[in-house]
């Protein structure tokens, strides 16, 4: 059954969640503070990089099931269901900072005239939906009913649009059969598995699936460090652990660690949320500390070749925090140009679709490309960061064409060991043997 709903933050979750829920029928609002956000949307294009996002979102625009605007009373007129999907980053001690969902909560209680669900996406800790309930409760204006409900996302940056429809579930947290069932209706046609269940396990449901994934790519970086000294592949080690059913072969991708808007902050979330209970988790602590120390990696790496960086050229290539994203947050390109900045080398990235915001972030701190060529030309040293598909299909014999010194630091993987060895390339990967320029090929 179509429902009529709105979606308060119009990010990489607020968007997808809206564009996907008109795309199944529903007639969905999405509200935004952002003007220039609001003001792009309403012109069909996406304020984010996400393939397939815009195509959809332009589709359902003009079926008209999806509107757009930055005025909460406007938005939420005749809703039935209200999604909460603003950001929740990471305050400085670690712990998630609720302002965004609080004032939503706020803005919700001031502005409806019927009964609703409030739906929250954004991921927040345990108790949250309680304390979303109660300063509902508490700015409520009118006479109504107004129901919560946990409903976490697990969307992939890059996979947006794909993860929304072809998910693995649904989780439905809730202390109202009615509100759940209504939510898990919505969903129906995504024909996902839906995991129903209380209010506060759903929420940690998010936390403890972000963590363990987080914990799961710092175990095989620690296995890459050791198979580094002890003279195994990691590639060839993954493989074969990740064939063991109960291992599983995906995020056992050995590299420069995790980044993005979410492991990061989640991670030190939960951290914060079990310090509050008085449980100190030791586990989640150590994937925290060896993944800042897995960011560090590539440019400890040269520094142990080189001795010193000062003064040499490093082309970074791919600044987003994995490939098919425009989004820097987190990325470990900044530690890395953050680094190499104190060495006090020369540095130029490259990106194909997070210039943009790489430059809000480094600022003229560093100097852009914009392609591979021109990145490589001239520089000592290549430090590869993001594994895009056009930097995995980059041909080999170029790097030396274009470098002063064909020198590769590759932080995930990219090329097969024995392409690397066809060619004229010193190549230092991670938790594989190193390839030094055989004096033929020189
Ligand atoms: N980015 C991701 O891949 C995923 C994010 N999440 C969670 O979803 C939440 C949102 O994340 P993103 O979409 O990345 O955030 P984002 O930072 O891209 O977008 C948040 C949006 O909310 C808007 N906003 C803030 N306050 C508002 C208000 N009072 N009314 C209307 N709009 C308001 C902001 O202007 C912004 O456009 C976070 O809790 C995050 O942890 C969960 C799964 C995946
Ligand atoms: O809560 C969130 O925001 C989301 O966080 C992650 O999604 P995302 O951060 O978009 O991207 P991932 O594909 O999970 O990659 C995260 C980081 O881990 C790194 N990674 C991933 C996999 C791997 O094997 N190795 C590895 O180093 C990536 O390079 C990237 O920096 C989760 O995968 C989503 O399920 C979740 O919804």
């Amino acid at each position: 059954m179509m429902r009529n709903i709105a979606v308060v933050g119009t990010g990489y979750v607020g968007l997808v969640t809206g564009v996907c829920l008109s795309d199944i029928g529903h007639h969905v609002t999405c509200i935004d503070i952002d003007e220039q956000k609001i003001q792009l949307l309403k012109q069909g294009k996406s304020p984010i990089y996400e393939p397939g996002l815009e195509e959809l979102m332009l589709k359902n625009i003009n079926n008209g099931r999806l509107t757009f605007t930055t005025d909460h009373q406007t938005g939420f007129h005749q809703k039935e269901v209200i999604y909460i999907a603003v950001g929740t980053p990471q305050k400085k001690d670690g712990s998630a900072d609720l302002s965004y969902v609080h004032q939503v909560a706020r803005d919700i209680a001031r502005n409806i005239k019927q009964d609703v669900i409030v739906v929250t996406k954004s991921t927040v800790p345990v108790g949250t939906n309680d304390e979303i309930r109660q300063v509902i409760k508490e700015n409520l204006v009118s006479d109504v009913q107004v129901d919560v409900v946990s409903n976490p996302e697990f969307l992939r940056e890059g996979s947006a649009v794909q993860d929304t429809f072809h998910g693995d579930r649904i989780v439905i947290g809730a202390d109202n059969e009615k509100a759940a069932t209504m939510i898990e209706e919505i969903n129906k046609p995504f024909g996902i598995p839906v995991v129903k269940t209380d209010i506060r396990s759903a929420e940690m449901i998010k936390y403890a699936s972000n963590a363990f994934l987080a914990t799961k790519i710092s175990f095989i970086n620690e296995i890459s460090n050791i198979c580094e000294k002890l003279g195994a592949n990691i590639e060839d080690v993954a493989y074969g652990m990740g064939l063991d059913h109960r291992i599983g072969n995906q995020f056992l991708r050995a590299g420069i660690g995790y980044g993005g808007s979410c492991f990061p902050k989640d991670t030190k979330a939960l951290v914060q949320m079990a310090g509050n209970v008085d449980h100190k988790f030791e586990l989640l602590e150590s994937v925290i500390r060896v993944n800042n120390v897995q960011q560090a990696k590539l440019v400890e790496k040269a520094k142990g070749f080189f001795g010193s960086l000062e003064g040499k050229t490093v082309a970074i290539l791919g600044l987003a925090f994995k490939p098919n994203t425009d989004d820097m947050r987190e990325a470990a390109s900044v530690v890395i140009a953050n680094m190499l900045i104190q060495e006090g080398a020369r540095i130029k990235g490259y990106d194909p679709i997070a210039l943009e915001n790489a430059k809000r972030i480094l600022g003229d701190s560093i100097e852009y490309s914009d392609n591979i060529e021109d990145v490589l030309a001239d520089a000592d040293i290549a430090f590869i960061s993001t594994e895009w598909k056009e930097i995995v299909e980059f041909e080999l014999h170029l790097y030396s064409k274009y470098m002063k010194t064909p020198i590769v630091f590759d932080g995930r993987n990219c090329y097969a060991l024995e392409e690397v060895e066809k060619h004229d390339l010193e190549y230092h990967s991670i938790g594989r043997p190193s390839v030094y320029r055989s004096k033929a090929k020189v």
